[in-house]
């Protein structure tokens, strides 16, 4: 094993990563110049807030749609399915969703990717009963923060609230923690002007439209993800003369687990489900996510802008369809920059910058600039949901409540528009600390769990369990908190000697204890303190939340047909055994499933990384070239013969194909 970056050589004999310890070198020349980068944040940010604006305009001069302060929040609560589904997808699509999620992939193999996206669906398909329970019981509300206040008072109002900001503000950090990094590898684009272009961009629509401007900017922004992601997916797996095929990529990491194997997978592969790293932030993953759906305003205002029909199906299209983005992203760019043996340094990895020098590998320039784009798309979509979702909190559950009881829809648009621009800034503050403080996306993705976990069965509970007491509520919540953040901190020093910095305390098992303690200690406590201090709450009450103006379009006391309460009062049984079984199936069915193959064989690993478009799409001559068995390989390995490793070379396979040269 080299020791030094000279002495490095790639597995696969590219001669420019030779002797290079990292990707993306400081200080070495960029895949864009900067000025495309400036472009992207400023140029491109300008032209996708144009048309969203554009649009709003449109609607409003042409269509029927009223401009008060409830069609400003709610987006007059007649968002339908597809709709719904769409800003499910496009908010949950943070720059981790794209980055992390091929960060795992890049160090854990296969199970990364299926961990981080079956880890953070189910939130999804099971917030989906929440939609159902808004409708039903508390049709009128504007914020998840206005039920707890109504349902446990001030004391509990404040402290979720805190709760509530607290996870607005670590779901943008890490986005413009992200984005800002690719955005500087790229293109060399300054970090810090990034923190502040990034959620500036979407200013002007959120500000203009509200919500409803937020919800039509996004279906633009999904398309460009999904594009951009296809055409990566054929670069690696169809066409592209390094890879461009299933059974090459897969060919290239068993090469490549010889040198890099991965601690604690079985045989330190990267194609086993036998992943105890991988497990560890698949639990991590599952409760972090928890906490960054359930307490965070912009999920419920998803719910509260569907009409009612539309909540189950939104939200339950919504996570089937958002699977697919981290789950066929990472599996194609964590794993792809593996099977290149590409010198992306932990560091880097840990910085998202995995898919970006894949990108560049596959494409150049233009890999670099459709990476870009893509990624620009991903966060403006959160950054906006972001933005109006702490403008409705400051708006709606600290101005109306606290400081102007009788504040009027206009007073109520005008703080959420000067809300919406001040967040931006705010957001811009805190992701340049934590730039200089040097924390990396992967930390401080895995660190959310521990600090808003604890709220999450509470809030849960604020619309499901009437006997959950305010008592119970606000002590689980406030008490778990720091008791999480203290089981993190003793596990980092118990392991290292003492020993706390950054590298220490954002290793897996410290990160882990963390986050268990804060979800389950929390949900424990909360039980039990509700049946020693109960409450019976009466569901009617919600009914009584105020509207601020009343639209007779969009009343939400008097939808009917399939959107009426009876209605879903069917719904919601369905929407509890779809959402659970579907859970079961991707936490638990599919994972075991999967362990009989141990270390999958190219068959097995063709079907998890092919989806049925790419299987019709690849030309037959590529399988029938491909297939031919081997004692090892189930494949033809050229790098066999040619290349290095020397224990494969005991295998007997020295056949090499015309696609795969050596260098
Ligand atoms: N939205 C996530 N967790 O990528």
């Amino acid at each position: 094993m080299p020791t030094k970056c000279e002495d490095i050589t790639n597995l696969f004999n590219f001669p420019q990563y030779a002797g290079k310890c990292s990707f993306f070198e400081h200080g070495g020349s960029t895949a864009l110049p900067q000025g495309l980068g400036w472009f992207i944040l400023v140029g491109l940010g300008a032209i996708f807030a144009l048309v969203p604006t554009f649009l709003i305009w449109f609607e409003r001069r042409y269509g029927n749609t009223s401009k008060d302060s409830e069609n400003f929040s709610t987006a007059g609560r007649s968002i339908k399915a597809g709709l719904t589904a769409c800003d499910i997808v496009a908010k949950w699509t943070w720059a981790a969703t794209l980055l992390q999620s091929s960060n795992v992939a890049f160090k854990f193999g296969i199970s990364g990717p299926f961990w981080y996206a079956a880890g953070a669906t189910v939130q999804v398909l099971l917030f989906a009963i929440l939609a159902v329970e808004i409708k039903r019981k508390a049709p009128t509300i504007h914020t998840f923060l206005e039920i707890i206040r109504c349902r446990w008072g001030t004391t509990a109002h404040v402290i979720f609230t805190v709760y509530g900001f607290l996870t607005n503000i670590i779901v943008t950090a890490m986005l413009i923690l992200g984005g800002a990094a690719v955005m500087e590898a790229l293109s060399g684009v300054s970090v810090y002007a990034a923190s502040f272009l990034i959620p500036a961009g979407v200013v002007i629509y959120t500000a203009v439209g509200g919500l409803k401007g937020t919800v039509v900017a996004e279906w633009l922004n999904v398309c460009v993800i999904y594009i951009a992601m296809l055409i990566f997916m054929f670069q690696v797996y169809a066409t592209h003369k390094d890879l461009g095929s299933i059974a090459t990529v897969y060919m290239r990491l068993r090469v490549v687990e010889i040198r890099h194997p991965v601690h604690n997978n079985m045989g330190g592969s990267y194609v086993t489900m036998f992943s105890k790293s991988g497990i560890i932030f698949g639990i991590i993953n599952i409760i972090g996510n928890f906490g960054t759906v359930f307490v965070d305003q912009s999920y419920w205002q998803g719910a509260i802008a569907a009409k009612p029909s539309a909540t189950y199906r939104g939200y339950l299209l919504g996570g089937l369809c958002w699977f697919a983005i981290p789950f066929t992203f990472a599996t194609t760019m964590g794993l792809g920059a593996r099977a290149l043996d590409l010198p992306v340094s932990d560091m880097e990895a840990k910085r998202g910058l995995v898919p970006p020098a894949l990108a560049v590998h596959l494409m150049g320039k233009g890999g670099a600039f459709l990476m870009t784009l893509q990624l620009f798309m991903a966060m403006t979509a959160t950054a906006c949901a972001e933005q109006m979702a702490v403008a409705t909190i400051v708006a709606y559950d600290i101005y109306k409540p606290y400081i102007n009881r009788n504040a009027d829809g206009r007073s109520m648009i005008l703080l959420q528009r000067i809300m919406v621009v001040i967040y931006a800034i705010i957001s811009g503050v805190v992701s340049v600390i934590l730039l200089k403080l040097n924390v990396s996306l992967d930390w401080v993705y895995l660190f959310m769990g521990i600090v808003i976990g604890s709220a999450v069965f509470p809030i849960a509970a604020s619309l499901t369990w009437s006997k959950c007491s305010s008592t119970a509520a606000c002590v689980s919540a406030v008490v778990t908190t720091p008791l999480a953040i203290m089981t993190w901190l003793i596990t980092a020093a118990k392991l290292n000697d003492g020993k706390l910095n950054l590298d220490t305390t954002g290793q897996q098992y410290p990160m882990l204890a963390g986050n268990l303690v804060a979800l389950f200690f929390s949900m424990i406590l909360c039980i039990i303190l509700s049946y020693i201090f109960p409450q019976e709450f009466d569901w009617a009450e919600l009914r009584n939340i105020p509207v601020i103006e009343s639209d007779p379009n969009s009343d939400p006391n008097t939808f009917d047909g399939e959107d009426s309460p009876e209605a879903l009062n069917h719904v919601i049984c369905f929407t509890w055994a779809t959402g659970g079984s579907l859970t079961v199936l991707l936490l638990i069915l599919w994972p075991i499933l999967a362990l009989p193959a141990k270390v999958f064989s190219q068959n097995y690993f063709t079907q998890w990384a092919q989806p049925d478009g790419l299987r019709s799409t690849i030309p037959k001559r590529y399988y029938s070239s491909l297939n031919q068995s081997c004692p090892m390989f189930p494949v033809h390995v050229p790098v066999l013969r040619c290349g290095t490793p020397p224990a494969l070379l005991s295998t007997g396979c020295d056949c090499c194909t015309a696609r795969m040269s050596c260098r």
